[in-house]
């Protein structure tokens, strides 16, 4: 099977972590279109909280109703894709740039599905280039800050100007990191001055992974 069609298969499978008639939190990426998609052929009548416009526009399409975070209560589920996974689940994210809504809607749910390929597998977080939302002003202090934990820290573009989040700031992406410690890098890294979110993703952990592989998509269990 191709990466496509992986992530196709996850996000079919999800599909049985959606509880009837449930508002459910959703991701943003490649995988999570998939999962919209499913949920779309399925008919299924739920309402969705989403992590970003992009995802946003997708449900609307899927004629699933968006409701505002600030109207909803506790999600049973919130159901993304991840970067990478590591082997308790802790998780890196934000390539898409969503990771600051995402942190949130992940927040207010009381499970964290992850869909993923097994390509997401990891033993350590820091393969992937860390993204990190931040205030513009402070990105050049930054930049020495990460330096100093041995990463290479660059402004991403988009179209050869700095790309703009769903909240009008910008992302850093850290190269050359291994983050052998998740839960620590996460707690003191977010109180920088200047980060708004750290795409790890240790406090948010997924509570249980499905994870297509060639051989089918495997349940992994982190709670
Ligand atoms: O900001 C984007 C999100 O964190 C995505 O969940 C992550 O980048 C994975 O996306 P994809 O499913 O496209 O690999």
């Amino acid at each position: 099977m191709t990466q496509d069609e992986l992530k196709t298969l996850v996000g079919q499978a999800a599909l049985q972590y959606v509880p009837a008639g449930a508002l459910i939190g959703v991701g943003t990426g490649s995988t999570v279109n998939k999962f919209i998609a499913a949920l779309s052929a399925a008919h299924a009548a739920i309402r969705a909280v989403s992590s970003s416009e992009a995802s946003t526009a997708l449900l609307r399409a899927a004629g699933i109703a968006v409701v505002p975070l600030e109207q909803a209560g506790e999600l049973a589920v919130y159901i993304d894709g991840a970067d990478e996974i590591d082997p308790h689940g802790h998780m890196l994210k934000g390539g898409g740039g969503a990771l600051t809504r995402e942190k949130i809607v992940a927040a207010q749910a009381r499970r964290f599905i992850c869909i993923a390929d097994a390509s997401k597998q990891v033993d350590t977080l820091g393969r992937f280039p860390l993204p990190v939302e931040i205030i513009p002003m402070a990105a050049a202090r930054l930049a020495r800050q990460f330096a100093a934990l041995g990463g290479q820290a660059a402004l991403r573009m988009s179209g050869g100007q700095p790309y703009v989040t769903d909240n009008g700031l910008h992302i850093l992406d850290v190269r050359g990191l291994r983050i052998t410690d998740p839960l620590a890098f996460e707690n003191e890294t977010s109180q920088w001055p200047g980060v708004v979110t750290v795409g790890v993703f240790a406090r948010q952990k997924a509570s249980c992974c499905l994870l297509a592989t060639q051989q089918g998509v495997r349940t992994l269990q982190f709670d």
